[in-house]
């Protein structure tokens, strides 16, 4: 078996929340006992609606969030116990983000070339003069123009400030790149271009990818295995090609049910409820106050996970009454439909 490239073991972050923009005891529970393994190469993608936490488990995973408590081990290291420069190398080496919006992710002030020598300079790799065959070499790899190395970021269109932005995260020959969100700030025509810069790096490199984005048709496309998070938690890991039919546990098959394009054109799965507050989630399991499945055990106790049958699968979830395997869409919507949900939310 391969060795994990990431491992996150009973990841928890925790913030404090705030109201009216002042900071209150409470605290906001942005990511609960994550657990997840990410090999060299694959795609992991993170799905989830508004403020479930993928942003946060994205951070962790590239060493940008420091976990409240639990374990981040990059390379079998636990990347929060090394000395500060260590884990900055390490980082600085093994992980580059990208984020959703270039025209803020990059400094307004400076050329191309600067950008893309900055990681460099920082981390002293190579003499002034090899410096600059790497610039010329990440504009190469993203498809940007030499000639744009002295134009700011202003200056480009939201393309070619994204492809920017993907070079810089490259600089230091990453094994994993985090994408977060990066093709929700451009144009339709150009997001395509992007996605598909992004798979060919993965492949002629070799790289790891974590993708987070609200178009699950993207994520599904794009990765490898497919990450669902409700309130937090990681509810599911399931490979992407088996997402769509096979996912078991009901909030997956909710969320999918939900994206116009993706299925059979039918109503989605109703859910009773908005989703709870992340500062006082509910017990058990977090999905239960929206669930038609949800029963006396939900509220009790939050379920481990199960490992599917299929060994060597990659697929696990937590639920104590997952849908059953090959259970149809039209199944669940008629189910859900007849079930009152309790409305209680702790
Ligand atoms: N610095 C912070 N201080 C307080 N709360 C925070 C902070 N960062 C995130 N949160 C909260 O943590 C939760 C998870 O946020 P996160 O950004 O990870 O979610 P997300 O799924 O990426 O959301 P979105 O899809 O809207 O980007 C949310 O309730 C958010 O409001």
């Amino acid at each position: 078996m391969t060795d994990p490239l990431i491992q996150l073991k009973h990841a928890h972050v925790t913030h404090r929340a705030r109201s009216g923009g002042l900071l209150t005891r409470d605290r906001v529970h942005a990511l609960t006992d994550a657990d997840l393994t990410l090999t060299p190469g694959e795609t992991i993608g993170i799905v989830g609606e508004s403020g479930c936490g993928k942003s946060t488990l994205a951070k962790v995973l590239v060493g940008v969030q420091r976990p409240t408590t639990g374990t981040v081990e990059f390379d079998g290291q636990n990347l929060w116990t090394m000395p500060n420069a260590e884990r900055r190398a390490a980082i600085g080496t093994g992980a580059g983000m990208i984020f959703q919006d270039p025209s803020t992710a990059l400094n307004r002030r400076l050329t191309v070339r600067r950008i893309l020598r900055d990681p460099l300079d920082v981390h002293r790799r190579g003499t002034p003069a090899e410096r600059e065959d790497r610039v010329r070499e990440l504009m190469n790899l993203v498809g940007l123009p030499q000639v744009l190395a002295d134009g700011l970021p202003g200056q480009l269109s939201g393309g070619q400030r994204q492809r920017v932005a993907i070079a810089r995260a490259l600089a230091l020959n990453p094994r994993l790149v985090v994408a977060d969100e990066p093709t929700s700030a451009l144009d339709v025509s150009v997001r395509a271009q992007i996605l598909n810069l992004l798979l060919d790096l993965k492949e002629r490199l070799g790289l790891a990818l974590v993708f987070v984005s609200h178009d699950i048709q993207t994520v599904r496309r794009m990765s490898d295995r497919v990450v669902t998070m409700y309130l937090g938690r990681i509810v599911e890991e399931s490979p992407a090609d088996t997402v769509l039919t096979r996912s078991r546990h009901p909030y997956t098959r909710a969320l999918f049910s939900a994206t116009p394009g993706l299925l059979d054109p039918i109503d989605p799965i109703p859910l009773a409820g908005p989703v709870p507050s992340a500062t006082r989630p509910p017990s058990g399991c977090p999905f239960r106050t929206r669930c038609w499945k949800a029963d006396a055990e939900c509220a009790a106790s939050m379920p481990d996970f199960t490992e599917s049958a299929a060994e060597g699968s990659g697929h696990r979830f937590r639920c104590h009454h997952p849908v059953d395997d090959g259970q149809s869409l039209h199944e669940l919507v008629t189910q859900a439909a007849a079930t009152a949900v309790p409305q209680e939310s702790s």
